[in-house]
């Protein structure tokens, strides 16, 4: 689904990765690790395509994405059933109906037409987690998805994204923590590449 070959990255004078390679596959369930400040950010950026300058190596991508950003990309202005419209538009799989569906799904029933600035952190990223159920992309770049999220919300995000790669997608992830129930994650270290 994605090939890196050769990624290197400095910023300030200082080397964040370098000599990176590693290939993005069907059925992976992929988590960057690192410690504050040491890169996962700007490698998931890379890897969607997102920062196209100021890195060396190439990525090749041979599948649609999904890319999920560190900070949720929600229109405070409107409401989330708006914001999730303005994100499906033109998707004619996607309409109303599955957009009320996925709103439910990560636990937003009742309060799609509350402004997204009334809503509370967790719901605010909840908003942006709705994405995962009305997508039909099979590659999944996810930057700290559980940020906000309470325990039984990162219980059913894990489940979701042990579906989709099951279903034959891919997710690569970061977190600073590891998933909590028993899946089969593959650890993708800046240093060292895909363990
Ligand atoms: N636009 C930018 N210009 C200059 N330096 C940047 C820029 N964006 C990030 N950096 C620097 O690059 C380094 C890596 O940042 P990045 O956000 O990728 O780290 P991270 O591993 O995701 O960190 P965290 O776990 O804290 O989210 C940091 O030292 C940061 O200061």
């Amino acid at each position: 689904m994605l090939s890196a070959q050769q990624l290197a990255l400095s910023r300030g004078g200082r080397e964040l990765f370098g000599g990176l390679s590693f290939d993005i596959c069907p059925g992976q369930l992929v988590q960057i690790e690192g410690a504050n400040g040491a890169g996962k950010t700007s490698l998931l950026r890379i890897l969607a395509g997102l920062s196209r300058y100021g890195f060396e190596g190439r990525v090749e991508r041979h599948a649609p994405l999904l890319y999920l950003g560190h900070q949720p990309a929600v229109k405070a202005m409107l409401t989330p059933r708006e914001n999730l419209a303005w994100h499906v538009a033109g998707e004619a799989d996607f309409g109303a109906a599955a957009i009320d569906a996925a709103l439910a799904r990560v636990g937003l029933y009742g309060y799609e037409d509350v402004p997204s600035h009334a809503l509370s952190a967790g719901q605010h990223r909840r908003v942006s987690l709705a994405r995962l159920y009305l997508s039909n992309s099979p590659l999944w770049l996810l930057d700290e998805p559980f940020t906000a999220i309470d325990v039984d919300g990162v219980a059913a995000l894990e489940e979701r994204k042990a579906a989709h790669v099951a279903a034959g997608g891919a997710v690569v992830f970061t977190s600073h923590q590891p998933m909590r129930g028993n899946y089969n994650v593959r650890r993708l270290c800046l240093r060292r590449g895909l363990l």
